[in-house]
């Protein structure tokens, strides 16, 4: 292996950190603290997890966590309803749907029934358009940590060659339009994609979120590229990422692990973006771009 390995989990340890830093002065400022609602629906076992793990950040953070579990059998009007419940509570500056729901559910009405200034995932349609035009909104938490590894990397991202592999709307879609924003040129390849490796063979960047393990091959690559794998796929062998590690780590000149790459990135974005939700509800001023 010749690639540096990006340490997402020290990373988003020192975000969290800088989050917290900062919870002090928004309690002496509000007369409360910031406040995060997680609603999961159902036992699904990752989600549940995932859920766990985001009450604990945020409480570690110094900030107020809502936890709200109906069942796996609740209507679409019952959990409308209690998005509008926390859309209209004071104490709750941000507000997250732990995706993915039960099939019976519509995530899309449900999504887009969050306030967008609580929308702390950034995945309400008024978000992803602030994000299109480079008005100030939330951005989803997967790719703004991606950019924030990347920029942590390389610097000025001026000018380099991207391809973001996947088109979701919560990682492939935002993280084209945040290297659009930081000037890259921006190829957005997917599983239909008919030569791949045609398009990574001039990537200074690469951002793997395409959800198949191993994808993306060693040989396929730019050597010296940055290679940022937002896979996290569960097989036989344990939880692995879209790139080809082994492969890829011999090619590239920087590449993040799975686990311990982009993962952490995602709970510590997102205590990132409640304390701006908190902020900017409250209207006390806060140097975003220092966190
Ligand atoms: N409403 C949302 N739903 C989902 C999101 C999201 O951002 N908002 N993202 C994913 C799940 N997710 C957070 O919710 C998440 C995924 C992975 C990790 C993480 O730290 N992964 C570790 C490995 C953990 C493991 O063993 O499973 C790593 O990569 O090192 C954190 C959060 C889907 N749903």
């Amino acid at each position: 292996m010749s690639a540096a390995l990006i340490d997402g989990k020290a990373f988003a340890a020192g975000l969290r950190a800088r989050v917290a830093e900062r919870v002090p002065a928004f309690r002496e400022a509000a007369g409360r603290a910031p406040g995060l609602a997680v609603v999961l629906v159902g036992e699904d076992p990752a989600s549940a997890v995932y859920v766990r793990s985001k009450g604990k950040a945020t409480r570690e953070a110094g900030m107020e966590s809502f936890e709200h579990r109906p069942g796996a059998d609740v209507s679409q009007a019952d959990l409308l309803a209690l998005v509008d419940r926390l859309n209209g509570d004071p104490a709750v500056d941000g507000i997250l749907v732990q995706l993915p729901l039960p099939a019976h559910l519509d995530a899309d009405e449900v999504l887009l029934r969050i306030d967008p200034d609580k929308d702390v995932d950034g995945f309400h349609p008024v978000n992803a358009g602030r994000l299109a035009t480079g008005l100030p909104g939330f951005v989803p938490c997967t790719p703004l940590g991606c950019l924030m590894l990347l920029e942590d990397r390389l610097g000025d991202l001026s000018g380099l060659d991207a391809v973001v592999i996947g088109r979701s709307n919560i990682v492939g879609k935002p993280m084209a339009a945040l290297l659009t924003a930081k000037s890259c040129t921006v190829t957005v390849a997917h599983s239909r994609t008919k030569n791949l490796p045609h398009y990574l063979q001039h990537a200074d960047i690469v951002v793997a979120a395409v959800g198949r393990a191993h994808f993306v091959k060693g040989e396929w690559l730019k050597p010296g590229a940055c290679v940022i794998d937002v896979g996290i796929n569960r097989t036989e062998t344990g939880l692995t990422g879209d790139v080809d590690f082994d492969s890829a780590a011999s090619v590239a000149g920087a590449i993040t692990p799975v686990p311990g790459g982009v993962g952490p990135m995602t709970i510590a974005v997102l205590l990132r973006n409640t304390l701006v939700a908190a902020h900017r509800r409250e209207g006390v001023p806060l140097d975003e771009g220092e966190i």
